[in-house]
């Protein structure tokens, strides 16, 4: 079998991976360090000296790491009292052992990208979770509700747009299937408001994305929704059983997650499915990615919305939610730095509740990366390949491109880019609908064999 590819890590000056290690993650660092101060007084109010005490350690051991990573220091163990602490220290020791002889520590600049992005946003919730009692406070909340607020057009017009749809008995098959491919585009470029990318500077989605949909495709790389639908439209017709579930690992809180709920609501309305499971993180992450307080935090604010359509679609998906058609989970391995391919052996629960699925979609741009292990594939690698195993269910990635990473693609597509755009992997101004579909021996043999180019 032919040797997997290196991993992406800060090892190459001018690589992506090596601006974000050098710049993007001491700038949220600072944000973070920022957001503390400027709640001190709220800290004081809660819980007097204790609370001024807190904020000053989770300071301290903020900007420790901040210095750490600055100065390329070794990664060192967790040493909090979190469930997960040891999975993290034991995967620190693998990589150590992955190490040649004279390669030094596992540090910064030098370990797999993944692993000291992740383990960076682990040790956030470190700091945090060592300084009662703010333990549980998520120091990216107000960036991902400022978010909300600032999209709150946007959020208007796709609900105005969802409650206007006329209902399933009057659509013909193709005005179905087009109107799932449009929900699908905008749940595609919800990805682009994304926090970590933007060093947490605000990336709201200020305009109204539907009027742009015909404009942005041309910016989608790889589009297997025909496929997608093929898949969707056949478990409808041929589930044997009555329940029919899509599974969505969810990204970004704000815009997208709107963007994703609005997709899951079509897909119940439209009988495209009878329940959908949503994954979530279990600690604040990546800066925007959704916990639980921001699934039932986004729901409430939109069904406390003003405008009408809004206040619905808020009244329907808590309806959903509560007679058990919507599920939310939220297994601690999304937060680990393994990637997707080492489910079944770390994760084997969540792997086996993956299973139950017709279709699992992965929004963004982390969970792209964690499926392709984050390694540097060539750029025509069939996707099925850079999986390397790992199908619970057939699935589909939902990504705007942020990283030097991208596999499926045609030969001389990404030399095309290059030439035309040269930062096209990075910016977020490109897409995909990159789908693995059934393998021969599951129920839903479709028709339509994604194209494994
Ligand atoms: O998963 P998302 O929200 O689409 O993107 C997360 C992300 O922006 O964080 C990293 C940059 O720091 C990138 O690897 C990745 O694109
Ligand atoms: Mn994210």
């Amino acid at each position: 079998m032919a040797e997997s590819p290196a991993f992406l890590s800060a090892q190459e000056e001018g690589s992506f991976a090596y601006l974000t290690i050098k710049d993007r993650t001491p700038q949220i660092l600072t944000k973070v360090i920022d957001t503390l101060h400027r709640h001190k007084s709220e800290f004081f109010e809660k819980h007097g000296e204790e609370g001024v005490e807190a904020e000053k350690k989770a300071i301290s051991l903020l900007s420790k790491l901040r210095n750490e990573l600055q100065t390329d220091k070794p990664i060192i163990p967790l040493v909090d009292k979190c469930v997960d602490a040891d999975i993290w220290n034991q995967y620190l020791e693998y990589q150590r052992s992955l190490l040649n002889e004279g390669d030094g520590e596992p540090r910064w600049f030098f370990s797999p990208w993944l692993f000291v992005e992740c383990y960076m946003y682990r040790r956030i919730h470190e700091a945090i979770i060592q300084s009662p009692p703010i333990q549980d406070f998520d120091v990216f909340k107000e960036s991902k509700d400022k978010n909300f607020f600032e999209s709150q057009e946007s959020i208007d017009a796709l609900c105005t747009h969802l409650k206007q749809l006329r209902p399933a008995k009057d659509l013909s098959e193709n005005e179905l299937k087009d109107e799932c491919f449009r929900l699908l585009q905008i749940s595609l470029w919800g990805n682009k408001c994304d926090l970590s990318l933007s060093g947490g500077e605000s990336s709201s989605q200020r305009t109204s994305v539907m009027d742009s949909l015909e404009g942005l495709k041309p910016f989608i790389l790889i589009n297997d929704s025909e496929a997608l639908w093929a898949l969707l439209n056949g478990c409808k017709k041929t589930a044997k059983t009555p329940a029919v579930r899509v599974d969505i690992v969810l990204d970004n809180s704000g815009f997208e997650l709107v963007t994703d709920l609005v997709l899951a609501d079509f897909l119940l309305s439209f009988e495209l499915a009878t329940e959908i499971h949503f994954h979530g993180k279990t600690i604040p992450w990546f800066v925007s990615d959704v916990t639980v307080r921001d699934f039932s935090w986004t729901i409430e604010h939109v069904k406390s919305s003003n405008q009408k359509s809004t206040a619905t679609c808020g009244a329907d998906w808590e309806n959903h939610v509560k007679m058990g058609r919507w599920i939310y989970h939220d297994h601690l391995f999304w937060t680990l730095p393994h990637p997707y391919c080492a489910m079944p052996q770390v994760a084997p629960d969540l792997y086996a509740e993956l299973q139950k699925a017709c279709l699992v979609i992965f929004k963004g741009d982390l969970n792209y990366r964690k499926l392709m292990s984050d390694r540097k594939w060539a750029f025509t690698t069939p996707f099925r390949q850079a999986l390397s195993g790992f199908h619970p269910a057939p699935l589909c990635s939902i990504r705007t491109l942020k990283a030097e990473l991208q596999v499926g693609l045609q030969p001389g597509q990404a030399e095309q880019l290059s030439a035309s755009d040269p930062h096209w992997l990075t910016t977020g101004k490109y897409g995909i609908f990159q789908f693995d579909g059934p393998l021969p021996t599951c129920p839903f043999v479709n028709t339509i064999q994604p194209k494994l180019a």
